[in-house]
């Protein structure tokens, strides 16, 4: 049985967060003394960055956030800091344990329009956190953009206020924070852009809830992931001394015609680098003598000149995995070759050109995903899933990447990598993980070619397909990061023994 992923690493919703709240209460914490250890935090964070006799603004809002900020206040000026403090609403409106988080400030409480953030040193802002419910307006978004305008170091309470916790989105004005404290675990939207931009650093404080309280036995497991390697490091592939080539896995890749000969080679080489003990290209007649005289030399090919061809192909070798996408093409035989292979009963990774023949045919996809019994793996960017599955709801751009691509995994019964800075990867049983590995040197061309090659090559491993998918988004993400910016997607395979050694025991 394998191991239950590690809690350490949940990303907790805004209505999660708001369970873990319920359950420490429950189990005997006072509410009012989490926010004391919140406002604590926060005010560790201010005392890290600042002197006392600094003036350090505090933004509070009329909820909870707002009574963090009361709590950081007071601590801060029993530092020798010396506090403005203003609050966004009426002091009279602050109730329950924000209430007594006001009654405990002691000093002098302006109103928002009054402020000039630029009289300080360090602003904090706790206007509004988990409960924000619409975009900032009035003196308040007026105040936002002239903070984001000072310059000035922002520490934002458990996300930059304007920003949901759950997606990462901004629907109107944001602070844009230099630090953010969050408490317990981190949030979709830590790791979400923009969100993930503006929140700057992200300090995780612990405030006395523990995973016991909210993971306990007969509670429900996390179900969203930072993608670290603890997600996924006890499945990676390990081979004993004894093995062979066709244990590690073969991969096969659905290659086009002598128009794209660079792309699928990309996913090959991946794949073998990746570490499956061997990869054959699929291609075209015509171009099977360019794939020929091109390296590396571990790699094979074979021609197929119709669908019944590449079926024919596929039976022919021992494969244990098929990755089909890359420069594939567009034309009747590419569409014949993506449904051969969501026919075939090989674990199968469908990217690029794949997602565009079935562009607008999100049906058919769900249709023969559906009724696999081996693992899919679809892998498009945003341009390419918004050709797959259209702008419309639940699928719709406006709405949080995390949403939609889960939507996508239940709906194609498949795993879904949408890619991006933010790579979300969602598996059909509801798990998602959310990536921070790789930087923009990423972003060119060939690159997704690779990822497509690594995922392939992990599956032909026998890694289950979450898992693998996630693996391959860090480990990628890892390769991108070591060659830095200069890199061409050539290089990115060369780099995988090299991320690998980060995470093989
Ligand atoms: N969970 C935990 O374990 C712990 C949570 N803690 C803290 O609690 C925070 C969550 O507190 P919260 O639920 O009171 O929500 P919060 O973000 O203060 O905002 C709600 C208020 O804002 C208002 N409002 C919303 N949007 C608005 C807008 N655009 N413009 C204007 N107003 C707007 C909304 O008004 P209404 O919709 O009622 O009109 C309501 O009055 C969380 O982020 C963390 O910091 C810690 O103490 C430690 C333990
Ligand atoms: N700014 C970025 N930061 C981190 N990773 C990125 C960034 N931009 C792109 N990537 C990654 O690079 C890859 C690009 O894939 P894709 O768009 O399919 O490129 P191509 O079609 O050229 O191969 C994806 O894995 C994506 O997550
Ligand atoms: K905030």
């Amino acid at each position: 049985m394998t191991k239950p992923a590690p809690d350490s690493l949940a990303l907790l919703s805004v209505a999660e967060m708001a369970g873990a709240d319920e359950a420490a209460i429950a189990s005997g914490i006072a509410g009012f003394a989490l926010m004391e250890r919140a406002g604590r935090a926060v005010a560790d964070a201010v005392s890290r960055r600042g002197r006392p006799g600094e003036r350090v603004l505090v933004l509070c809002g009329p909820g909870k956030n707002g009574g963090d900020g009361f709590v950081a206040a007071r601590l801060l000026e029993a530092r020798g800091f010396a506090i403005t403090l203003a609050l966004a609403g009426e002091r009279g409106q602050l109730t329950g344990d924000a209430g007594e988080a006001a009654a405990g400030w002691q000093g002098p409480v302006l109103a928002v329009a009054e402020i000039r953030p630029e009289d300080h040193a360090i602003i904090v802002d706790a206007l509004f956190g988990a409960g924000l419910n619409r975009p900032l307006g009035g003196a308040v978004a007026a105040l936002v953009e002239r903070v984001n305008a000072s310059d000035l170091p922002v520490i934002s309470v458990d996300v930059p206020s304007g920003v949901s916790g759950d997606s990462g989105m901004t629907a109107g004005p944001a602070i844009r924070a230099d630090e953010t404290v969050t408490f317990f675990r981190l949030k979709p939207g830590h790791l979400l852009y923009p969100g993930r931009a503006l929140c700057g650093v992200v300090t995780l404080a612990d405030i006395g809830i523990t995973a016991e309280m909210v993971f306990g036995p007969g509670k429900p497991p996390p179900m969203t992931f930072s993608n670290e390697p603890a997600l996924w490091q006890g499945q990676l592939p390990r081979h004993e001394a004894g093995t062979h080539k066709y244990r590690r896995g073969a991969v096969a890749v659905a290659a086009g015609g002598l128009a794209g000969v660079g792309a699928p080679r990309l996913g090959a080489r991946a794949a073998l680098r990746i570490g499956a003990g061997l990869a054959t290209i699929i291609c075209r007649p015509e171009a099977l003598a360019t794939h020929a005289g091109r390296g590396p030399d571990a790699l094979m090919q074979i021609a197929a000149a119709d669908g019944a061809a590449f079926e024919a192909a596929l039976a022919t070798r021992k494969l244990s995995a098929l990755l089909a996408g890359p420069a594939l093409g567009l034309d009747a035989m590419a569409a014949e070759v993506v449904t051969a292979a969501l026919c075939a009963k090989l674990p199968l990774v469908l990217d690029a050109d794949a997602l565009t023949v079935l562009a607008a045919r999100s049906e058919l996809l769900e249709e023969l995903a559906g009724r696999r019994s081996v693992p899919t793996v679809l892998t498009p960017h945003e341009g390419e899933f918004l050709r797959l599955f259209g702008d419309r709801a639940p699928y719709a751009s406006g709405a949080s990447r995390l949403v939609r691509a889960r939507t996508a995994a239940t709906a194609t019964a498949s795993v879904v990598v949408l890619k991006g800075p933010d790579t979300v990867i969602a598996a059909p049983d509801g798990r998602a993980a959310i990536n921070a590995t790789g930087s923009a040197a990423l972003a060119t061309a060939g690159s997704g070619d690779v990822l497509g090659g690594i995922v392939t090559g992990l599956l032909a491993q026998g890694m289950p397909a979450f898992e693998a998918a996630c693996a391959a988004v860090w480990l990628h993400g890892k390769a991108g990061e070591a060659l830095g910016f200069g890199l061409i997607a050539d290089d990115l395979p060369e780099a995988l023994p090299g991320a690998l050694r980060l995470v093989a025991g």
